[in-house]
């Protein structure tokens, strides 16, 4: 589910650019109006694009960049969206920051939290800031790797921490030569604030002061690279006009920023790490084949909608997908290409090819998928918990197997569904507790076992003699 763009009837772009409706190559150049109509622009500020911008943008004047508060060991499916804006800027020439807030992810953004978040310490803040910009270099490389057909050369993206300037600020400096300029009217009146102050908790000093630290970071970054763009997903707008006020006070120049539209569940929910639903882009902590699944099990309307935000398909192609969709929706084409797209950005090729073995061997029944899969990917598709190494003995049971690979807790209830048939070995249901397991039928040539409980539990046993 995603909350929709809002409506902007009259086009808010100054276009340097013809709309490549029509052509094959994913956006040669960046095309706001096209983002616009993809539904991958939700609010800009100032909310129309002035000439001098849009010029800078055409002449590759300007870099862009977008934050990431290391406060968990993974990003998810939500951060996906500002990252994916960025790679539409990269397409088109110019040049994309991430910054990964070692030092903000201390101080904690309050913007849509009902609560302050409990502070982590900065060992676990390094530990997530080194896995998440795994996470951005894999997206990257995949990116154009796989998903950018041009000879065009892209630009090089940057990743930079933004404990790298705090380090050398000390708070005094910090408020002498930052904060005067920051008015304390325009912090009173964010939503993030209003919200905490009208809340029992209240709000900290530090949470109210997180405003000022993406606000600098913006200036920093403009005199250190040039950008003039932010993006975000539409909960950063406080920030991000922190920022623009910021820099339009100190430097008499106008930035720019453009929020992505929130993925939420479909009871209005933001996806994400405070609201505990998040999938995450880390193969240890969602399996690829649990993310394909996440995509490939979207509702037809949000895989229409997905696919024009989580894909660089271009427009062409992508009304042909959604037309061949509609005229046959049992084959769903749009939920496996949408998985597809967004696997193959994430988790790369490879990442691709588990994804579609796994479900061919789980959910299309494929005996003959089952038994190529390589052993050691069971973990990343199921979870370490479901996947059991078992020595192989030559009269091990059915009742013993299941026991062991921890289908059920006690033997009666294991007993009791093998009876009714709610058991199945490589997709063979199995009524006998107490055969024997034997090669070749219980045990495929890549010596594992697949058990189901029901239609959807899946649990695999490892056989090593
Ligand atoms: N569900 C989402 N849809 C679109 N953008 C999102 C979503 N979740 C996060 N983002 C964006 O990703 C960027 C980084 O977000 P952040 O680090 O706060 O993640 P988060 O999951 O929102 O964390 P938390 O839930 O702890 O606030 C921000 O621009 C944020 O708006
Ligand atoms: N405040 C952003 C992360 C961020 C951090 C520093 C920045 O400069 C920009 C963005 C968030 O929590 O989602």
């Amino acid at each position: 589910m995603l909350s929709r763009p809002s409506a902007i009837l009259r086009s808010p772009f100054v276009t340097t650019n013809p709309c490549c409706r029509t052509c094959h190559r994913p956006f040669s150049s960046l095309n706001l109006p096209a983002l616009h109509e993809r539904g991958l622009i939700k609010d800009m500020l100032p909310d129309t694009m002035g000439t001098r911008m849009s010029e800078m943008i055409s002449k590759k004047e300007t870099s862009v960049y977008a934050g990431f508060d290391p406060t968990a060991s993974s990003l998810h499916v939500g951060n996906l969206l500002p990252l994916i804006g960025l790679l539409h800027f990269q397409r088109a020439g110019i040049k994309p920051i991430v910054v990964i807030g070692g030092a903000t992810a201390t101080i904690g953004d309050p913007s849509g939290k009902k609560t302050e978040r409990e502070r982590i310490t900065s060992d676990i803040v390094d530990e997530n800031a080194a896995a998440i910009r795994k996470n951005i270099d894999n997206i990257f490389a995949n990116h154009k790797k796989y998903l950018w057909q041009s000879e065009e050369k892209l630009p090089p993206f940057t990743i930079v921490n933004n404990m790298k300037w705090y380090k050398d600020i000390n708070a005094v400096d910090f408020l002498g030569n930052v904060g005067r300029h920051i008015r304390i009217g325009g912090m009173l009146l964010k939503d993030s604030v209003q919200t905490r102050l009208n809340s029992s908790e209240g709000m900290s000093f530090a949470e109210f002061s997180y405003q000022a630290f993406q606000a600098y970071d913006w200036l920093h970054l403009l005199k250190t690279y040039n950008c003039f763009l932010q993006i975000g997903g539409s909960d950063q707008m406080g920030n991000m006009k922190a920022g623009y006020d910021l820099i339009r006070k100190v430097t008499g120049d106008s930035p720019y920023s453009l929020t992505v539209p929130l993925i939420t569940t479909e009871t209005g929910d933001k996806f994400g790490k405070s609201a505990g639903n998040a999938v995450w882009l880390d193969s240890e902590q969602t399996s690829t084949f649990d993310f394909y699944q996440f995509f490939l099990r979207s509702s037809d309307n949000d895989a229409a909608q997905y696919l024009k935000l989580f894909s660089f398909i271009p427009e062409k192609q992508l009304t042909e997908v959604l037309e061949s969709h509609h005229a046959n929706p049992g084959q769903r084409k749009a939920q496996k290409k949408l998985a597809e797209q967004a696997t193959l950005l994430v988790h790369g090729e490879e990442g691709l090819k588990t994804a579609l073995q796994a479900t061919e061997a789980l959910f299309n029944s494929s005996v003959e998928a089952l038994s190529t899969l390589n052993p050691e990917v069971f973990p990343s598709i199921l979870g370490q918990a479901f996947v059991t190494n078992l020595p192989l003995n030559s009269s091990i049971t059915v009742l013993d197997t299941v026991m062991q690979a921890k289908c059920f807790q006690e033997e009666k209830d294991a007993r009791r569904v093998i009876g009714a048939g709610g058991v199945y070995i490589n997709h063979q249901k199995t009524r006998v507790a107490d055969h024997v397991i034997q090669a070749g039928s219980h045990i495929l040539p890549n010596n594992i076992t697949l058990i189901r409980i029901g239609k959807k539990n899946h649990y695999v046993v490892r056989w090593r003699s």
